[in-house]
């Protein structure tokens, strides 16, 4: 994508300019002795998208959580529709209309979409609930954004994506005027991208302001009109969105080019070290199947992500297939049989780093041995002993933080990402599942992580790769399996194919 002006954006920019909503003046916060914002200014506007871009640990979750109240700043004021606040509550924040729409979703999965809309407001009469009432305020709610989902579904079933409309849907209808989405397109396919890019572009008309955080500086071109650019706690850049490019934004962010290309890597060698036959699982999984030589990187590109996800628990043993058979540097290793998988050198790096791959209480360095030393039947050390084993990792991870070792949790999401990696990937293994590997990372990071991968596979290591970037998919991969339906419909080799056409694939493959 370039960085003109869509039709979407013009209308936007073409608009006179509002007064802002909220006035950030000089924010800063300090945890312990860091500080993590630093004298950050920037206006926020209605009917105005504003993303908030920067490198992992710049600062945004920090603005942003001193927007909605859940941390005060250690100086500086916040003004919303006129008043300055020095300190705002959670609760304030929400009275004045800031809603946040996190990463992690946060709707009842057992409850239905009309239920978890109206939650906390559900229309009554003497203390009987009016079911009625609850579904057609629920249907207005996602109607008045022009979202078409039946508020019957129960939660859990919805597509992730499916289910950050309900929530935003909720929010404005618990009256958000200034909306904070944190990566709402983190880990989805194209699609389902874009029906959240449609949504932002909605909520903007609707003269909602949507503060809108990513690391995807294509997307953020197409749907911001002003971009503010965070590094080291500070803002170093905040204009229209129509104003930069791609590149005056890496600069910004990184205060130098960053070039992810992809290299020479010696050609995978002819022994298979990770096959997979036969991989069946009620209706969503039929007959899947692949053969991933040592050396080489396959990716997997399926229409949806939450196919792709059901698609690596199976593999990975979360969940249990009907049937299948899966060999590991030649020795069969049965689904589900975590102990064997690692023993047989099988690595899954998961795209769930909160609820799968890192201990939250446990520190950096910790997190980064945790796997080496289970592995290796290592007692627990001191922690002096792991960090200075730890030391070389987090170095070539560069896995940066403002204290020296903190818990993984005071971590920002991207150098949480990083840890998970070095976690796994220096133990030795024969193949790997990696689940979006550079989710929340930022553009330097990225590149530095693509490199890490190539490193792996030029090791002789197997890898099969689920991501929702087809770029990344073209970058690292030397093959593709395109997956619909559970079942492998196409597959290509990457340099005879552009990313358009694998899109292309991707969305509508036929079966082969
Ligand atoms: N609760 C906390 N305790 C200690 N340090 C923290 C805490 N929250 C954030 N930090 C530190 O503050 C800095 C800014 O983090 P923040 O999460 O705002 O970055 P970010 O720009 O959102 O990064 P990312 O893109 O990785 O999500 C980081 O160095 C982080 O380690």
């Amino acid at each position: 994508m370039s960085a003109t002006t869509s039709p979407e954006t013009a209308r936007a920019v073409d608009r006179p300019v509002a007064e802002p909503v909220v006035r950030v003046r000089d924010l800063t916060k300090r945890f312990g002795g860091a500080v993590a914002l630093r004298g950050a200014s920037l206006d926020i506007r209605a009917g105005e998208v504003h993303a908030l871009m920067g490198m992992n640990g710049a600062g945004k979750s920090t603005l942003v959580q001193l927007l909605s109240g859940a941390h005060q700043g250690d100086g500086g004021t916040i003004e919303i529709g006129g008043t300055r606040h020095s300190g705002l509550t959670a609760r304030t924040a929400r009275q004045l209309g800031i809603s946040t729409v996190p990463q992690r979703r946060e709707l009842v999965m057992t409850l239905t979409v009309a239920e978890n809309i109206l939650l906390g407001d559900l229309p009554s009469a003497r203390s009987v609930v009016s079911w009625k009432s609850v579904e057609r305020q629920a249907r207005q709610a996602l109607l008045d954004l022009d979202i078409d989902i039946d508020v019957r579904r129960t939660a859990g079933e919805l597509t992730v994506a499916e289910q950050t409309m309900v929530e935003v849907a909720r929010e404005v209808r618990r009256g958000g005027k200034v909306l904070i989405l944190d990566e709402p397109t983190a880990c989805l396919g194209a699609a389902a991208a874009d029906r959240i890019r449609t949504l932002v572009r909605t909520l903007r008309d609707e003269g909602v302001a949507v503060v809108y955080i990513s690391h995807y500086i294509d997307e953020v071109l197409s749907v911001a009109d002003h971009v503010t650019v965070l590094r080291d706690g500070s803002v170093v850049h905040s204009g229209p969105a129509a104003e930069t490019d791609s590149a005056g934004l890496v600069r910004h962010m990184v205060g130098r080019d960053v070039v992810s290309r992809r290299p020479e890597r010696p050609a995978p060698a002819p022994t298979v070290a990770l096959s997979v036959r036969g991989l069946s699982h009620g209706r969503d999984i039929a007959d899947f199947g692949v053969q991933v030589r040592e050396g080489e990187i396959v990716g997997v590109l399926g229409p949806a992500g939450d196919a792709q996800s059901r698609l690596f628990d199976l593999l990975s043993g979360r969940r249990r297939p009907d049937a299948g058979e899966m060999e590991v540097g030649g020795a069969a290793v049965p689904f589900g049989d975590v102990a064997r998988s690692l023993a047989g050198g099988l690595r899954c790096v998961t795209g769930d780093r909160r609820a799968l791959g890192l201990i939250p209480g446990l520190t950096v360095d910790e997190n980064i041995m945790l796997a080496t030393d289970r592995l290796g039947r290592r007692r627990l050390q001191r922690r002096a002993d792991t960090s200075r084993r730890a030391a070389p990792r987090r170095e070539a991870y560069g896995v940066v933080s403002l204290t020296p070792n903190p818990v993984v949790a005071g971590l920002s999401g991207g150098n949480q990402q990083k840890v998970l990696l070095a976690k796994w990937l220096e133990t030795s293994p024969v193949a790997c599942f990696l689940e979006d590997p550079t989710n929340g990372v930022d553009v330097s990071a990225m590149a530095d992580i693509h490199a890490l991968i190539d490193e792996l596979a030029s090791r002789g290591v197997a890898v099969l790769l689920a991501s929702s970037s087809a770029e990344e998919v073209m970058r690292l991969s030397d093959r593709v399996i395109v997956v619909s339906a559970g079942r492998v419909v196409a597959e290509h080799d990457v340099s005879a194919i552009t990313r358009d056409e694998l899109v292309a694939t991707a969305l509508g493959g036929h079966p082969r």
